[in-house]
Parts: structure tokens; sequence; C-alpha cells
């Protein structure tokens, strides 16, 4: 048999009885050999069948070998060491080999398992059922860990078939799992997993199966699986048929279970085709449990269950025992302040919301300890088969009696003797005595004495002073015990207002009882049929399918814990979704949002939510709440707190409020929202007051939250730097792009724009230039003027004193060579005047240069010398 699990990377080569022929052989005596093979198969398949079909069980059986089984079937269990078959398993089998359909019930640890297992094999070993013939049988199981556990029976007991058989139970990528799937003869799965491979995986063929089991089939349905069982039988070969209910089905359906509810004769109506009902649980005769079972209860007070268990630890410390607690969050914190005191007895740990490969190792380890205490939730409760576990200890008073017998079924299995102590607080004894007696189980009272218990009060205190973890897992712990109470349907045995909450939150080192807001009429109505069942379908399964087609991924989910298990601080994982789960397990998640809140909500939610829907609804997306980020980092405190839309607020946060809200915080330890004080508790519970934190304040502060300057931050991107620029006279974005300088300064327009203002101020400014040259100009020429005219003078007074020497171009004065004969002047005077005239007007003209302006200047100079000369 060929077997392969999501986790092993190669399957096992299938291990059939051997053929003769070998390598080397000639072919022809070989295919002899084969066809000889197949004629001794064919031989005893009709022997077995004949065998099956007029068995007629006898008187007593005593071994495996009376029953009509194969001679593989009988090997495996030989070598399994299964001899002598129980009970369940001598009625069981012999009519699902004829295939009927069964309903079977039988204590825990009596050997269902194989009484569905070993049938399944002989049913495809009979139908000659080959790896070519593609999915014959699906065992469907409400937890990851009891699929397992199936799955390693049935690769024990199956070893000499050739089956393919595959284990579906998520944790693992989808594609992983959808190669392998079109393989495989047998499937062991859970039904969310195995829902989503029906619904997408291209070539799962379904509809040739054979066999199908529901193992812990009230579990199933507990956990809220109806609708993906109906699914999965939709895909399913054709079992009853409505039109024709009296036609046999192809399909035939086995369901087991150890205890029976109204629910699966429900199920067992839809799935089963004429029934045969197998009860090997007689009440008032051997009782609901096993007979070397011995159960024990003590009363004792809720704050003193830790002392109880402490002192029970320190005087049991070579035995194998099985805690078993609430909620997820009482598991960590027992595990974390236990393991922190050094029992001396290995501690482990279970619940749902640990990684699944954690899980795993952990079932593993502690099955093959001999010594050690495993602190765990319900998640464990049903179907899990440690080996020889000497106590169950239910620390926390169990839900109902289903619960009860489940638990203490961790022990005295198949033969094995085992003891079962529950404690119950003084509140819940008569309740649950009621209860038990209803079932006629036999359940011994004993006293623990004082001195026996240990005291542990101020070591949990010194915890939570010193680690604010451990203080926040106290809280949480209490928040969610507090919470399991008051959601539980059975009012008879869990009274949460006689429970003594300040001394419980001080037993677990909390300087006062945390404020828990409940919303009493939302629980009780969603609660009221289910019970805790929400708060372990939190705990137990990988994927809740509500709709078909909306199918959690437990890739996704496993991403989820990886996520949170970054940010913790040690192994755990589960924080993240322990928050989800603390909204669905205190059962006021939804309720206990503001009334008016409620009322905005559909009232038609969903009966059955995926994980997805638990994703998107949790408050809490991180490994740590808001609040206790505040706890353990004084300094972002603010911010954080802000944002804290959780359902319950802590008392201790409001130690600085006004003396009306300290009242409050101090005085009363539990709010309930429409609640009344109870007068028999001390002012335990108090209700119809306004909460401390309102969801008006909430929406404001979140409000706040959103336009502070932190969130914006955090969502707007990076802030804006300003810088001043002087060309614009603007402020600037610092941070510009390239394409905004480009934009600003480099198109086409805005050059053009550009060299045409500064062209314009050129022209203005050289309007301005000329005009002062031209003063200047003006000025010199003024000068000048000034200076001829005084020369003039001076000139003028000489020539009076000395005759009339001076006259200019007189063809009588001196040598006369030089002179121009051609324009004789009758007066010097006038001549001068007139070429003077000429050369200035040539010489001065209004936009000459200054260099020519000088240059003229000189030539005025020369000119005047000349004259000069030529007057003397
Ligand atoms: N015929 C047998 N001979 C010896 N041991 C057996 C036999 N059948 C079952 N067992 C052993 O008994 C133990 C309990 O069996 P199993 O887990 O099938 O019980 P169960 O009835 O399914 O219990 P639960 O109701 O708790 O799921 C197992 O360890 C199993 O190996």
């Amino acid at each position: 048999m060929a077997f392969v699990d999501n986790k092993a990377s190669s399957s096992k080569t299938a291990a059939g009885p051997k053929g003769k022929g070998g390598k080397g052989k000639p072919a022809q005596p070989r295919l002899k050999s084969n066809q000889a093979k197949r004629l001794k198969i064919d031989e005893e398949l009709k022997e077995l069948q004949a065998k099956v079909d007029s068995w007629i069980p006898p008187a007593e059986i005593t071994l495996f070998n009376e029953l009509p089984l194969s001679s593989r079937t009988l090997k495996g269990l030989k070598s399994s060491h299964f001899l002598n078959p129980t009970p369940i398993q001598q009625l069981a089998i012999p009519p699902a080999l004829r295939g009927q359909d069964l309903l079977g019930s039988a204590k825990t640890g009596s050997g269902k398992t194989l009484a569905f297992l070993i049938p399944m094999l002989e049913r495809l070993y009979l139908d000659k059922w080959g790896p070519m013939d593609g999915l014959g049988a699906v065992v469907i199981s409400p937890t990851r860990e009891l699929a397992v556990q199936t799955f390693n029976q049935l690769r024990d007991i199956g070893k000499y078939h050739n089956f393919s058989a595959g284990l579906v139970i998520g944790g693992k990528p989808l594609k992983e799992e959808q190669e392998r799937l079109g393989r495989m003869n047998i499937l062991i799965a859970t039904p969310g997993r195995l829902l989503q491979h029906l619904d997408s995986t291209v070539g799962f063929e379904s509809s040739g199966v054979k066999v199908l089991v529901l193992d812990e089939a009230d579990r199933l349905l507990d956990l809220g699986f109806l609708p993906a069982l109906r699914a999965i039988i939709g895909h399913l070969s054709p079992g009853i048929s409505t039109s024709n209910p009296s036609t046999r089905p192809t399909r035939q359906t086995l369901l087991f279970s150890a205890t029976q509810t109204k629910d699966l004769a429900a199920l067992a109506k839809l799935s089963l085709y004429q029934p045969e009902y197998i009860n090997c649980n007689k009440a008032g005769e051997e009782g609901v449990v096993p007979s070397n079972l011995e159960q024990y209860y003590a009363v004792v007070g809720l704050e003193r269950k830790l002392d109880t268990l402490w002192g029970f630890v320190k005087s049991h410390l070579k035995m194998k025992g099985i805690v078993f607690v609430t909620s997820g969050k009482q598991v960590r914190f027992i595990f974390e302040t236990f393991k922190r005191l050094h029992p001396g007895l290995p501690l482990m740990h279970l619940h749902g919301k640990q990684k699944q490969a954690t899980r795993l190792t952990i079932f593993q380890k502690y099955s093959s300890s001999k010594h050690a205490l495993l602190i765990c939730t319900d998640v464990a409760a049903r179907g899990l088969d440690f080996p020889a576990v000497d106590w169950v200890i239910q620390l926390d008073c169990p839900d109902d009696v289903d619960t009860y017998i489940h638990r203490i079924g961790r022990t005295a299995r198949y033969q094995a003797g085992g003891h079962a102590l529950t404690l119950l607080c003084p509140s819940e004894e008569q309740g649950m005595l009621d209860r038990l007696k209803e079932k006629m189980l036999d359940v011994k009272k004993i006293k623990i004495k004082q001195s026996k218990m240990g005291n542990l009060k101020q070591q949990m205190q010194n915890f939570a002073f010193r680690e604010p973890e451990i203080k926040y897992l106290g809280q949480r712990a209490f928040i969610s015990y507090m919470k399991s109470v008051h959601i539980q349907k059975d009012k008879s045995v869990f009274k949460l207002s006689e429970l003594p909450a300040e001394a419980f939150a001080e037993s677990l080192g909390l300087p006062g009882a945390p404020q828990i807001k409940f919303a009493e009429q939302k629980a009780s109505k969603v609660r009221g049929g289910q019970k805790k069942d929400e708060i372990e379908k939190k705990d137990e399964e990988e994927v809740r399918v509500e709709e078909r087609g909306v199918v959690g991924s437990d890739e996704e989910s496993d991403e989820d814990e990886e996520e949170s298990s970054e940010a913790g601080s040690d192994e755990e994982e589960e924080e993240d979704a322990t928050d989800s789960a603390d909204e669905n397990e205190d059962g006021s998640a939804n309720g206990s949002e503001s009334d008016s809140s409620s009322v905005d909500k559909p009232k038609s939610a969903p009966a059955v939510r995926t994980k997805y829907d638990r994703m998107f609804e949790r408050k809490n997306q991180s490994i740590l709440t808001p609040h206790y980020s505040a706890l353990v980092s004084h300094g972002e405190a603010e911010d954080e707190e802000e944002g804290d839309d959780d359902v319950f607020t802590l008392a201790r946060m409001n130690h600085n409020l006004s003396d009306d809200d300290d009242e409050g915080s101090d005085g009363e330890l539990l709010k309930v929202a429409e609640g009344k004080k109870d007068a028999g508790s001390g002012a335990l519970v108090k209700g119809s007051e306004k909460p401390l934190i309102s969801s008006d304040d909430l929406s404001k502060r979140k409000l706040k939250a959103a336009t502070s300057k932190k969130s914006k931050l955090k969502t707007g991107g990076t802030g804006e730097k300003l810088i001043f620029d002087e060309v614009t006279g603007e402020f600037r974005n610092f941070y510009e792009t390239g394409k905004d300088v480009e934009n600003q300064f480099m198109s086409e327009a805005k050059r053009r724009e550009y060299l045409e203002e500064q062209r314009e101020k050129m022209k203005v400014a050289n309007e301005v230039d000329k005009l002062v040259a031209k003063e200047k100009r003006n000025e010199l020429k003024r000068k000048r003027k000034e200076r001829e005219r005084e020369m003039r003078k001076e000139y003028m007074s000489d020539e009076d004193a000395d005759g009339p020497v001076a006259y200019i171009g007189g063809a009588d004065h001196g040598d006369n060579s030089d002179i121009d004969e051609r324009s004789p002047s009758p007066s010097p005077e006038p001549e001068v005047e007139v070429r003077n005239k000429k050369k200035r007007k040539n010489k001065f003209k209004p936009d000459v240069e200054e260099e020519v302006e000088s240059k003229g200047r000189l030539e005025d100079d020369e000119e005047l010398a000349l004259r000069l000369l030529q007057g003397s």
C-alpha cells in the first residue's frame, strides 16, 4: 500500500505480495507467474465474498481471523499486534463488510478506528479496487491530529494491500496536495480542506467513492461542519436518493462516535441508508466510560484552582497527565507560569491556535513521553489516543457531560487503567453532579487538603509585576474564562455571578479584576444553541466553510500565524489568532460593540463563519492588542490606545479618571451591559451603567487617531519639505522630481517667455544708458563751448593790443604757399567761424561714442592750434 501524506515529499512504494519473476528471467515464466497470482487472488476474493455473504456471527469472537477478512488485512493486523477484536469491532465489522450503512457508538478508547478501517479496506479489496481506479474511500475527521492518528493506523494495518492513501488536512500549499490527489485510493481528511479540493482541484474525481466514514461525527456537527458535510456528500457518489429513498445507494456510509446527540441522528438521516445501529455504550451496566477508569471530583474555589493543580503536580511527578482548561489563553498562562516555577515534570501545551507543525510535534512528543503534563483545551478532548495517560485533570468544569466523557476518555484506553479528577467550583457542584447522574456516571468526591495545595499567589504577582507579558496573559486568561462562563447555556451549572472574580484575578497575579463588558442578549441568542461550540471551533479546526466556493485556505491561515509568530516573543504564534478567537470565544465579539452598532449590523449573520470572515472581523491584527502594546511600550501608548476598539476595557487603565469613573473601575469587577446588580454576589456584577468607554467615545477617538500626525504619516506617505523660491517668490516642494524641474524650466513655451522677458528688460536698460550718455555729452559740450569762448576772449584782447595781424587766410599775410587762393576771405573772422561750425557739426554728432568724442575734442584742439598758428 502506498501512503502519501501532505508532509512527505515522496510516497512509499507499494508493498504488496512479491512477484516471483525477477531480473534476467525469461518473460514467459514471469507472465505465467503473474497470471497464476491473479488467479489465486480471484479465487481468494470469491471465497471471501462467499464467507462475508454467508457469515453468521458465532457466540463469541476472540480472534480477528475468525472474522471473514482477507489474508492481507489479517497480516497487517497481526504485524501491528492487533489480535483480538474489541466489542465494537466484533459488532461493526461483519455488517460493514456486507455493505451495510452503520451508526456506531462505543466508549472512548474502545477501538472504533479499526472498526471502520478494517471494513473500508476489505470493501475496496473485494471490489478489486486498483491503483488506477481513483478515489474509493474517504474518512473525515474533525481535527488534524485525529486525521493523522487515523492515517497512521491505516498505514499499519493496510501495508499488505496495494492501495494508495493520502492525508488531506491542510497546512501545506494546496497545489502540492492537488498534484497527488488524483493518484489516491483512500483519503483521510478534515472537512474544510477536502471540500476545498472537491470544489477547486481539476481532475479530482470523487464520484466513484465506495465508502465514506464520518469519524467523531457528533464532533463534526458540534464544530459546525454540517454545511461542509452536505457539500462533500453532494460531490461523492450517490448516497440515498431523495426521490427514491428505498433505492440502495452505491456508496456505503459509516458514522462513528463515542457519544450520540440529536444532531447526529439528523446527520444519520441525511446520509445513511437503512443503517444498522451498533451501540456498545450500555448505560446502567458498564456505563459509557471504561470500567477501569476511576473518576473523582473535588470542590475547590476558583481562586484556589492553580494552587490545587500545583499541589497535585508536585505530588505526582511520575505521572503522565492531561490538564483541560476552557480557553487557549488559560493554557498559555498556566504553561508560562508553571514553566517558570519548574515543577519537576516536563510541561507541554496544546491548543487550536498553534501552528500545525507545532501541534503535531507536541502531539508526538507527548505521546512518546513517559512522564509529562500536557495543558490543553478541548482540542485534545476527542479521539486522540495518547498512550498510557495516568491522570486527566479537568481544571475547569466541562461544558456538558459529553465533553466530560470525551475528556476523561483520554485515559484508561483499551484495557488500560486511568484516573480522572474534575475540579468544580462550589457553585457548579450540584448542577454538574445532577448532569453526571443522568448519564449514570459514578464520580467520587474527594477532599483536597489545604496543606497539599500550593500557594502561588505571591509568585504569580511577582511574575505579573516583572513581566508585562505574564500580566497580559493573566488578564486574557481571566477575561476568556469569565466570558466562557457567561455564555454557557446550562445556567444550573454555570453561575457567573457566584464566582469570586476579584479573588480569582488575584490568584492570577493581577492587581484587580479586569473589567469586562458583555452583551447578554446577543450572547444568549447566538450561543444558546451552540454554547461553547464556537469556542472550540476556533481552537480545533483549520477551515470553516460557510458556502461552497468560499473556502478558507489553511495555507493562508498558517501564513497568518507565521506572521504573528514573527512578531511574537517565542515559538508561540497564536496570539494574533487568539485575539480573533477571543472575540468569538467570549461570545460578545459582536454584541459587545454597543447596542447601537449591533443594530446597524445585518441580523442574518451566517451560522458558520469562514476563516476569512474571522480574519476580517479581527480587531487586533497584530500579535499584541493596542492595549498590550501600551502596557509594554509606554512611550507609544497614547496613539495606540486611541485606536483600541476592543470589546473590553481594563479597569486598571482608568486610574486617572474622575471620581465617578474611579468608582466604576474600582468598585465593580464586571459590567454586564443589561445585567442587574446581583444582591447575593456582593457587587460582583453591575449593569445598566454607561461603560467607561462608550462607542461614541471610541468613534471620536478613532477619528482623532485617524487624523493624528502619526497616522497621517503612516497613511499619507512622506511629509512635504518646502523651500522658498527666490525667483518666483513662492514656496515650492523641496523634493521636486526631475519632471517637475523640467516642467518648470525646460518647457519650450516657458523658455520663450523667459527670453522675451529678458529682451524687454535689456531694451529698457539700453534706453536708460543712452539717456545717461547723452546727458554726459551735453555736459561736455557745454564745458568746451565755455572754454572756447574764454580762449576767444583772450585772443581778441591780444589782437586789440598788436594791430590787425590776426586776420586769418588774408593774402597779404607772410608765406602764402599754404593759403588756398581759391577762397579768399574778405574777413578772416567770419571764415574761421564758418569752418569751425562745419567741423563741429561733423564731429559732435549726438550718438558718437566717448572715444570718438575725445578724438573729436583732440581734433578740435589741433584745429584750434592751427588757427592760432595761422593767426600768428
Ligand atoms: N483490537 C485491538 N486490540 C488491541 N488494541 C486495540 C484494538 N483496537 C484498538 N486498539 C487500541 O486501542 C486504543 C484506542 O483505540 P481507538 O483510538 O480506536 O479508540 P476510540 O474508540 O476511537 O476512542 P475515542 O472515542 O476516544 O476516539 C488505540 O491505542 C488502539 O491502538
